[in-house]
């Protein structure tokens, strides 16, 4: 696949909004070149210093990059984008000198720049998402380590709405559950589910390129025994009635299962619903009561919440 390199010239100030309209746009990953990075040094638990290169910096502001796939409606996303950004002069939020390149790259330039920016994240209380590129050794003996071959299609496994999902399967989740990961992705929160006690994972994308992904990583993390990957679009045909369904995925996807979620659970379970953006909070939890689960936990990280709720 060719991507598109967006790159923006622009403030500190502007970093959050800008990298929001860029999530919102879809992009695949977001890398921030603050010149301060080139100083500062890496979360102390590494110890390393970044690999970086001043060349990529700018003298002052910082750049902001997104990677977009190249496909037909690029152009469109593009002007979206700049639209967006200067709506923020409306807030009053200095966008700086706002200069705008697109530049294409090939799926190799891609995963080296990307490479450069991904390290090994704490993501919870006990879990680490590491690489596979990289040696990581753990800092206490009870931390879980996912390693995660992000490939091209499923992100880090840390974005807001995986994290928030993992924080929520490592408070409910109890030994030897049985689990349905939703939209699996990566296979990150299936993973998890076994690491973190699960005895065994159904996991479900409708995307066969998503399906082989879980396989692999599944196998890369040892847990391929426990885990069934299979191409299936929601719950539609699944008959299983399991402890944990952990779904993060769009609200309005949500809000197209919640009535198979209600019916793939044993009495008393849980779904884990992630991928929720702020202002769809309230028809999703609407529609979670319609369907007679009641809620029990509410998370949100950055504009992105996750709720918890139970069968009753
Ligand atoms: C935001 S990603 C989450 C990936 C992973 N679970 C994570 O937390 O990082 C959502 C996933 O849902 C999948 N998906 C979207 N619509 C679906 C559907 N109708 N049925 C099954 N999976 C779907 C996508 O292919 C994608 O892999």
């Amino acid at each position: 696949m060719k991507w598109s390199e967006l790159c923006i010239h622009t403030t500190n100030e502007a970093i959050e909004p800008i990298s929001n309209i860029l999530h919102e746009a879809g992009a695949s990953g977001v890398v921030i070149e603050d010149p301060n990075d080139l100083i500062k040094e890496r979360e102390s638990v590494f110890g390393e210093i970044y690999e970086l290169d001043p060349n990529d910096y700018p003298e002052d502001g910082v750049y902001i990059k997104a990677y977009l796939a190249m496909n037909s409606f690029l152009g469109e996303t593009v002007n979206e984008i700049k639209q967006a950004v200067n709506n923020l002069l409306i807030y009053d939020i200095d966008i700086g000198s706002n200069e705008i390149t697109l530049s294409e790259i090939n799926e190799e330039e891609w995963a080296t720049a990307w490479k450069k920016y991904y390290k090994p994240v704490k993501i919870s209380e006990r879990v680490t998402i590491t690489p596979t590129w990289e040696d990581y050794k753990p800092v206490s003996s009870d931390e879980l380590i996912i390693e995660l071959d992000p490939g091209m299609a499923f992100g880090t496994g840390t974005h807001p709405t995986t994290v928030l999902s993992i924080q929520a399967l490592e408070r409910y989740l109890t030994k030897d559950q049985t689990i349905i990961d939703v939209g699996s992705g990566s296979g990150v929160l299936s993973i998890a589910s076994i690491l973190l006690g699960a005895k065994e994972v159904f996991a479900y994308d409708l995307d066969e390129i998503a399906v082989k992904s879980t396989i692999l990583n599944a196998k890369l993390n040892k847990v391929e025994d426990k885990i069934y990957a299979k191409q299936n679009n929601l719950l539609t045909n699944v008959n299983q009635q399991v402890d944990v369904i952990v779904s993060n995925i769009l609200a309005e996807i949500i809000m197209r299962f919640e009535k198979d979620a209600y019916n793939c659970l044993k009495p008393g379970g849980l779904f884990i619903t992630s991928g929720i953006i702020q202002a769809k909070k309230q028809q999703v939890k609407d529609a979670l009561a319609a369907a007679g689960f009641e809620i029990i936990e509410l998370t949100q990280m950055e504009d992105w919440i996750a709720i918890i709720a139970k069968k009753m």
